[in-house]
C-alpha cells in the first residue's frame, strides 16, 4: 500500500534536491503556461484568479502572482484559519494588508490554481494533509477550472485517495496544461 505520507515525503525530497536554477526555470515555465491558459480561456481582465504564495520549494511563484495581477486579474490568495479552512484575501504586488473576503470568495474565481505534491490522471490531488483545499474546493462553482501546479514528473499514474478528497481538473507543468479526470 502506498500511503499519502510516503508519496508526500518522496516528492518533498525530490523538490528539495532540485537546484535553485532548476526550480527557477520550471517555475518560470509554469508561470508562462498559466498565462497561456488565461489567454486560451479568454478570461477577461477583472476576473478573479485564486492562487497561492509558494512555500520554499513549491512550483508556484510570486512572479506568477505578479504576472496575473499585471494582466489585470484580481488575484486571491488563501489565509489559513485556525481550523485549517481557507479564508481569501486580494493580493497586489505592493500591498501588505488586505481585507478578508471570506471562505466563500473562492467560489467567485474563474480559475483556481492550487498547490499539490502530486496529481493523477483521474484528478486525485495529494496536498499537505490539512484538508484545507478539500474544504475550499467544495465551494468552487461547478465547471470552474481547478489546476494544480506541478513540476515535471509529479503527474502520477495513481495517487492515494480518501473519500473526502476533492478532484482537480488539470495539472500545469513546465511542458503545459494537462486535463485530468473529467476536466
Ligand atoms: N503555498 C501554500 N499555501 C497554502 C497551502 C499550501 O499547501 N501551499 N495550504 C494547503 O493546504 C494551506 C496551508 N497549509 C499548510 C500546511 C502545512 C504547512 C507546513 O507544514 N509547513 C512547513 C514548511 C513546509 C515547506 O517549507 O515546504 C513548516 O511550517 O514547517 C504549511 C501550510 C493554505 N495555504
Ligand atoms: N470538509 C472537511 N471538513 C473538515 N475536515 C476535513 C474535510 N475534508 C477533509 N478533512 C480532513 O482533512 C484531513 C487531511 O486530509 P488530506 O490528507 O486529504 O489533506 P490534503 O488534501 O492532502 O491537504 P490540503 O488540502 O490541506 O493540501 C483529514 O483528516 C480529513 O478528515
Amino acid at each position: 500500500m502506498t500511503s499519502k505520507a510516503s508519496v508526500r515525503a518522496a516528492i518533498q525530497a525530490s523538490r528539495a534536491s532540485m537546484t535553485d536554477e532548476q526550480r527557477q526555470a520550471q517555475r518560470a515555465a509554469i508561470r508562462d503556461r498559466v498565462l497561456d491558459t488565461c489567454a486560451e480561456l479568454a478570461l477577461p481582465p477583472g476576473y478573479r484568479v485564486a492562487a497561492y504564495q509558494p512555500l520554499r520549494t513549491e512550483p508556484g511563484s510570486m512572479e506568477l502572482l505578479a504576472a496575473l495581477w499585471h494582466a489585470g486579474y484580481q488575484v486571491l490568495v488563501p489565509s489559513t484559519l485556525a481550523d485549517r479552512d481557507l479564508d481569501w484575501v486580494s493580493w497586489a504586488p505592493d500591498a501588505h494588508f488586505s481585507a478578508r473576503l471570506g471562505v466563500d470568495a473562492v467560489g467567485s474565481a474563474a480559475l483556481v490554481l492550487v498547490p499539490a505534491f502530486a496529481v493523477d490522471r483521474v484528478g486525485h490531488r495529494l496536498g499537505r494533509g490539512g484538508g484545507s483545499y478539500d474544504r475550499a474546493l467544495a465551494r468552487v462553482a461547478r465547471g470552474t477550472p481547478v489546476a494544480a501546479l506541478l513540476y515535471d514528473g509529479e503527474l502520477l499514474d495513481d495517487v492515494p485517495v480518501d473519500d473526502w478528497d476533492r478532484p482537480v481538473s488539470a495539472a500545469v507543468q513546465p511542458s503545459g496544461w494537462t486535463a485530468v479526470g473529467t476536466g
